[in-house]
């Protein structure tokens, strides 16, 4: 192949579409569909990749230019990967490049860097042999460039520029006259990290002739050599370790290399986050039934490389883990790789630990606390090969792995799978859509799976993507799930009780203390915030640039906003109203520690929440401190729902379960039901029997009542009911559009034409129309409205809901018209910002 189309790695409208380049004859073995390049664009030398090989065509190509250079051996994408990304695009209305990048580790972000080297002359003089330049003399500056950049052959325009600071005009009339050549090249942000180190460069029976005819004077160099020759099996030492064993100096090493009989080269470090760690290795356990049940149905379809989707909902503590376990290894046997995704909360050294223990170094790791170079290596090594197990976050879904056959995604409702920014894809889609390309089967697992991938195993939808329904209603171990109590805090207030516990929580958890077991309590803070209040007024301290409310953090006892980051000062005094009634509400978890403090002296607690938690390495601290008893309460936000496995924890207390059941957002009861089941789920896993205690000030809301019971199947009853009856998924699907703009008014008459525009374009192709019939095909849009968050960053913001049902490409309309209304408002700060099947409505 000749020719190669190139996708460049600059994200605009004009550019999201590939390029076509001439691969020089230098670089035809190597370059491949999914390789990194660099290539001429405009005046500038772009990064780009690869999507598509061609022969030359037969028109004339005068006008088509070279691929530069190839910037890795082993192409960071593949035909397989480079596919998906296509169909993100379609998906979620995004570019084809922003996919792509969202694939790789930010360390392959490449940019041009200018480099001089020595011209050939053939600037002005040649063309003009009779000017004025070539009889010019070279000034002494000229002089002192040309024979800088000769010694070294090649510089950085930033180096030479650090070397000769006012030579700018210099160095660009040198470049003009072709005395000196500049060159554009992809250099990745971050390198390799590499080690001298040092090696025998003969063969054990040459070294020891060697030894034999040495002069005794050279007797440190002899000692290398002995040293060398010692170490089994000749692998390079590091240049370092060697000098500080046998105190010699780097010289003398130098001195061995420069004879050809040792070698010191730069060899490649891993860094990995893992190192040095210990993982207690782990069998197989003996299935129960249950778990037997579901390992042999999955394993029917491994067997079979087939592609197939699974929704395994298991309760709480039923093993679900054992299975993800079980059916990687029959994968492994089959010399196929797996991913396994969970949400980045849960991503604990527990999980971890479980999946190192069982398949050891296989297994790469891949979550957002890495560095940038850490986060590289463990990529490079699931691209190398040498892993074929990633326990990742969600972007782990692009792991890539030449022969997939498993991806597991643990409590698969989770809404941190939907990414937030650009490109804005749920990793369940992904999951399935790559599974399906690469007959890959799928495991979706949750004791609460998330209504839409409920309902679509349930109405067994004739599709490949419909998962299978595997159930598991008992705990591996054979012990009952908890029991509920619900407390009604209403109640507790009637009856004289102002404090944040009620009386039947107070008495577990001092039943707790006395018999040495532990507490989890919750705290939910979704919905909450800490914000500060003037009693006497009510003026609430809000953010002068995104209308919402400042939250408070007492650490550095100042306010913040979440959304683009103003901090400002925690006033002493009322702005307002002058009254020193100012204060902040809320119910942090500082204040719960407090209260436990007064309530029972001398407890120990543990505080996890987002202030406790930023260290790294923390949140593993703080659980392993838990685990050691080394506190009776584990008190925490979110954090603490998820995942943990503890023996003696058989108290579970939430302090108010319903605080996030008024949020605008027709998922709330969905995750109140949620979070409740979870953290419930903590409590009595092994001998221990356990029990639940759950606050609440609307105690009959139905997903408390079903939480309780921990009975899934009548809240899926219920609210399916409100979501038909109100539009809402699954039912629908949603596209949410967000518009902004600096300016009210032409934002309000840019989503009024958005949304018209919507309106007669899908009544041009007969989609436009009502929902109310279920068994037919139709898209309705709601809004223009101002957004939940009205302002952000300075700029207006207004939202269009898209609510649509059947087989239409609902998506590429709302594109077109985005697209068309961009154009025609030939503005460049109006934005629009399209999120396909949203997570968050906030
Ligand atoms: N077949 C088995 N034999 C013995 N113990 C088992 C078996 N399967 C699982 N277990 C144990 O049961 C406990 C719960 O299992 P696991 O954590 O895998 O459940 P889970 O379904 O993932 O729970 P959750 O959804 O609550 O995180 C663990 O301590 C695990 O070691
Ligand atoms: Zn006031
Ligand atoms: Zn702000």
């Amino acid at each position: 192949m000749e020719m190669a189309r190139v996708i460049v790695d600059v994200p605009s409208k004009d550019t999201d579409r590939p390029f076509d380049y001439l691969i020089p004859e230098r670089l035809r073995p190597w370059i491949e569909v999914g390789s990194r390049v660099g290539v001429p664009f405009g005046h500038r030398t772009l990064q780009g990749f690869v999507v598509s090989l061609h022969p030359r065509p037969e028109m004339e190509t005068s006008k088509m230019k070279p691929i530069q250079e190839i910037l890795d051996v082993m192409p960071p994408l593949s035909p397989e990967l480079i596919e998906l990304g296509e169909w993100m695009k379609e998906r979620y209305a995004c570019r084809l490049i922003t996919a792509l990048q969202s694939m790789l580790p930010t360390a392959l972000k490449g940019k041009a860097e200018r480099y001089i080297s020595l011209g050939d002359g053939s600037g002005l003089e040649a063309e003009q042999p009779d000017s004025l330049f070539a009889l010019l003399p070279e000034s002494e500056l000229e002089q002192q460039l040309i024979a800088f950049v000769s010694q070294r052959g090649e510089v950085s325009l930033q180096q030479l520029t650090r070397a000769f600071p006012d030579a700018a005009q210099a160095i660009k009339g040198l470049i003009e006259r072709g005395r000196l050549s500049e060159h554009q090249q992809i250099k990745d942000k971050l390198q390799k990290k590499t080690l001298k180190a040092v090696g025998l460069a003969v063969t054990a029976e040459e070294a020891e002739g060697i030894l034999a005819s040495f002069p005794a004077k050279a007797r440190r160099q002899k000692e290398i050599l002995q040293h060398l020759l010692e170490m089994e099996p000749f692998l390079p030492l590091p240049l370092k370790d060697l000098l500080q064993t046998l105190g010699v100096t780097a010289g003398t090493v130098k001195a061995l290399a420069d004879k050809g009989w040792v070698t010191l080269e730069d060899v490649e470090v891993f860094r990995d986050p893992y190192r040095g760690r210990n993982f207690k290795p782990s069998e197989p356990l003996a299935l129960t039934s249950e778990q037997q049940h579901v390992y042999d149905r999955i394993v029917r379809t491994l067997d079979q490389r087939a592609h197939g989707v699974f929704l395994l909902h298991g309760v709480t503590g039923s093993g679900k883990t054992e299975i993800y376990l079980q059916t990687i290894a029959r994968c492994l046997d089959q010399g196929r790789q797996a991913i396994v995704l969970v949400p980045e909360i849960s991503l604990t050294p527990q999980m971890v630990e479980r999946f190192k223990g069982r398949f050891g170094d296989r297994v790469a790791v891949m979550h957002s606390r890495l560095s940038d170079g850490e986060r590289y290596d463990e990529w490079r090594k699931i691209r190398e090969g040498r892993a074929s197990v990633v326990v990742g976050a969600r972007s782990a879904v692009f792991a890539p792995f030449d022969n997939l056959g498993l991806i597991i995604m643990d409590e698969e409702h989770e809404t941190s799978y939907k990414q937030e920014e650009t490109p804005k894809y749920h990793a369940r889609d992904v999951a399935i859509h790559r599974a399906y390309r690469t007959g890959a089967a799928v495991i979706l697992g949750s004791a609460t799976p998330s209504l839409e991938s409920y309902h679509a195993a349930r109405s067994q939808a004739q599709d490949d993507f419909a998962p299978v329904l595997l159930e598991m209603k008992a705990r591996a171990l054979g012990n009952k799930l908890p029991a509920v109590r619900v407390i009604d805090m209403r109640e507790e207030l009637r009856e004289g009780n102002r404090s944040m516990f009620s009386r039947p929580l107070h008495e577990a958890i001092a039943g707790r203390l006395e018999r040495g077991e532990q507490t989890v309590l919750l705290l939910n803070r979704r919905g909450y915030s800490t914000f500060v209040m003037c009693r006497s007024c009510g003026y609430v301290a809000g953010c002068p640039e995104c209308d919402i409310s400042l939250t408070y953090h007492q650490k550095s006892n100042n306010l913040r906003c979440h959304y683009c980051g103003y901090a400002a000062k925690t006033p002493e005094v009322c702005p307002d109203c002058g009254s020193e009634h100012i204060r902040y509400f809320g119910t942090g978890t500082q204040r719960v520690e407090e209260e436990l403090a007064k309530l029972f002296p001398g407890i120990r607690v543990i505080r996890m929440d987002v202030d406790t938690t930023t260290e790294k390495g923390s949140h593993e601290k703080l659980l392993k401190q838990f685990r050691e008893k080394k506190a009776d309460v584990l008190l925490g936000t979110q954090m603490v729902a998820k995942g943990l496995d503890f023996p003696d924890v058989t108290l579970v207390g939430v302090i108010t379960a319903d605080s996030a059941l008024n949020l605008p957002d027709f998922r709330a009861a969905e995750k109140t039901f949620q979070l409740l089941t979870q953290v419930a789920g903590r409590a009595g896993r092994h001998q221990l029997p356990g029990e639940v205690v759950i606050q609440s000030y609307t105690p009959e809301h139905y997903s408390i009542v079903h939480a309780s019971g921990h009975d899934y199947l009548s809240f899926v009853k219920d609210e399916l009911k409100h979501r038909k009856a109100l539009h809402y998924p699954p039912y629908c699907r949603l596209i949410l559009v967000t518009l902004s703009h600096e300016q009210l008014p032409l934002l309000v008459r840019m989503a009024e034409n958005f949304a018209a525009g919507i309106k007669s374009e899908a009544d041009r192709r007969g989609w436009f129309g009502s929902l109310d019939r279920f068994d037919a095909s139709a898209l309705d849009i709601l809004g223009p409205v101002a957004s939940p968050i009205p302002r952000l960053k300075n700029r207006y913001r207004f939202q269009c809901m898209i609510k649509w049902r059947g087989t239409m490409d609902a998506v590429s309309l709302t594109r077109s018209v985005a697209e068309q209304l961009q154009d025609s408002a030939r503005d460049s700060t109006l934005q629009i910002s399209i999120d396909v099947d949203p997570q968050m409505l906030m």
